[in-house]
């Protein structure tokens, strides 16, 4: 059986089972929103301050996020947001089983392209694509551009979970990733009796707002 067999496999499913199921995730979004530091962040825990330097063509990183005890392995795709790779980008798509969607906050133009990335996602993604929007780069409250407010209406929108996060604090990194294997995995060992998993309740209840928490 190959691993998107198991991926896909429906049914109960002990915690052994999911140390072989990997987990197909992408980011994506305008070239410079921070997809590359989001996944440095998530992986390392850090962050890399100074310039920027444009991701070419397509890398992915492995991660294990433990749910309920329970191994669920990533493999996370770091795409280029820039156009010309856009075709290269678009045949990754398919085999996607969640997609993390970025803007920046201080960046008018990449909130105003989701909605074509939202267009290309469902021409090339499988229908039942777990989709997160991200509005990125929340800890530069100073330049902000895009309320949080309209994140959220775009979301709701289309029936998407949102958070801001930073790449650079790190606020709501670990939680973005953590929601999508959450889901991943309740899609994928549905147990009798368990109860329902909504990522967007869920990720409402967990996240961390701009400003809150610093003192922590
Ligand atoms: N302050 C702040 N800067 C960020 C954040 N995320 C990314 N940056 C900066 O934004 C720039 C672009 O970040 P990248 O992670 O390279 O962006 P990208 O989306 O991967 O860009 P492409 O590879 O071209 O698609 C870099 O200078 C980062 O340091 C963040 O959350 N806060």
């Amino acid at each position: 059986m190959d691993l998107q067999t198991l991926g896909s496999y429906q049914g109960g499913a002990g915690p052994d089972f999911y140390e072989h199921v990997l987990h197909k995730t992408i980011l994506v979004g305008d070239s410079g929103v921070g997809k590359t530091s989001l996944l440095v962040q998530f992986d390392q825990g850090k962050f890399i301050p100074g310039s920027f330097s444009a991701t070419v063509g397509i890398g992915f990183t492995n991660k294990v996020v433990t749910v309920d005890g329970v191994r669920v392995k990533l493999q996370i795709w770091d795409t280029a947001g820039q156009e010309r790779f856009r075709s290269v980008t678009h045949a990754y798509y398919r085999d996607a089983q969640a997609l993390l969607l970025l803007y920046d906050i201080t960046n008018k133009a990449s909130f105003e392209n989701i909605r074509a990335w939202l267009t290309e996602i469902h021409e090339y993604a499988q229908r039942d694509v777990v989709i997160m929007l991200l509005g990125n780069k929340a800890d530069v409250s100073s330049e902000r551009v895009i309320r949080s407010e309209d994140g959220e209406t775009l979301a709701r929108e289309y029936g998407v979970p949102f958070l801001e996060t930073s790449a650079k604090t790190g606020m709501n990194v670990e939680l973005a990733f953590l929601a999508i294997a959450k889901e991943l995995k309740y899609r994928a060992g549905q147990q009798a009796g368990e109860p329902s998993f909504q990522i967007r309740d869920y990720v409402e209840s967990q996240k961390q707002r701009p400003g809150c928490c610093s003192f922590l």
